[in-house]
């Protein structure tokens, strides 16, 4: 029942995320009377403003207190333990991000635009335990119900956000993001149902990355994205809002690198036709078919349907 009421809500959000995608589009850093008179949660005072500084110009001052602290102030250990013995990564990017809602930099609502995983309730089960160990550590670190509770969301991302350089988070490189400067205050609990739905999209939509260097040479692009896997040379998992809706394709016509940074550059990997969608491969290509049938079904919760697969290939 869970996963279907979850699916539901996932559709939703998707036909709501289409309007949102083409709002991403606008560069603005206020809001004008016209949009807070059209949708009244956004006529809450931005979290900056420019101010004239005593001594140097103007400059940018906060309008609210900011929890910045809680990820340092909290002690992980026994979170980041369990997630160790359990071979766990990405409860580490919810716990993240978790942190980012409370500090008011990030939306608890982020990702709900993505698919989610279908979980099985053994996957549900172990992601409660992770939940008890993320609320004891807030909750040692003397983290308010009211604080958990009373979240200011961020509304809109700055355009920047949808674009292929969108950084929502990772646990090794740690990026500051910009925001429009509109903003809602919203009740947000970070419930079990928040931290199980946000991993469930966290488990499809994460992406390893490998830096590639100096690679400039697109056509071998793929047998050193294979070498790096093998070389285990990931330096993080981050979640990006816009690559996350490349659908995967064992015979991709294009890839996603990282060049010396964690921004990410998609490549085309041979000529695109106007119109041609594009696809990228999530897993090792060079592999037989049933074993990417196996590693899509197991690691990602599809059978894939692409023209080399469907070819028995
Ligand atoms: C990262 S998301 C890609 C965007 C997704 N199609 C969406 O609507 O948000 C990955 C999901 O897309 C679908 N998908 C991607 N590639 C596929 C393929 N080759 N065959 C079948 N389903 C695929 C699967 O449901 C998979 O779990």
């Amino acid at each position: 029942m869970f996963p279907l009421v979850r699916y539901g809500r996932w559709l939703k959000n998707l036909k709501k995320s289409q309007s949102n995608l083409l709002l991403g589009f606008y560069i603005s850093s206020t809001t004008t009377a016209a949009q807070n008179e059209s949708n009244p949660s956004r006529s809450s005072p931005p979290p900056i403003r420019v101010s004239l500084t005593q001594s140097a110009g103007r400059g940018v001052f906060a309008t609210r207190a900011v929890f910045y602290e809680v990820e340092k102030q909290a002690d992980w250990s026994a979170y980041r333990e369990y997630c160790c013995t359990q071979g766990l990564k990405y409860p580490l990017l919810a716990k993240r991000l978790a942190c980012m809602v409370m500090s008011g930099v990030a939306n608890a609502e982020s990702l709900d635009i993505l698919q989610p995983a279908i979980l099985s309730p053994e996957m549900i089960l172990q992601m409660e335990k992770e939940f008890t160990l993320l609320r004891s550590a807030f909750e040692e670190a003397n983290v308010t119900d009211e604080q958990m509770a009373c979240i200011l969301c961020v509304c809109q991302r700055f355009i920047l956000g949808f674009l292929l350089s969108d950084f929502l988070f990772t646990f090794s490189m740690p990026k500051i993001l910009e925001f429009e400067t509109s903003v809602i205050f919203d009740l947000i609990v970070l419930t079990k149902q928040w931290y199980v739905g946000v991993l469930a999209r966290i488990r499809i939509n994460a992406f390893r990355i490998e830096l590639a260097g100096g690679l400039y040479d697109y056509q071998d692009l793929l047998s050193s994205a294979a070498a790096l896997v093998d070389a285990e040379a990931a330096v993080g998992n981050a979640v990006y809002m816009l690559p996350s809706f490349y659908n995967h394709d064992c015979d991709p016509n294009a890839h996603i690198v990282w060049i010396e940074n964690s921004d990410a550059r998609v490549k085309a990997l041979r000529d695109i036709e106007a119109g041609e969608e594009l696809r990228i491969c999530y897993i090792d290509a060079s592999m037989e078919h049933d074993a990417r049938q196996t590693l899509l079904y197991e690691g990602f919760g599809f059978r894939c349907q692409c023209l080399r697969c469907l070819s028995g290939d």
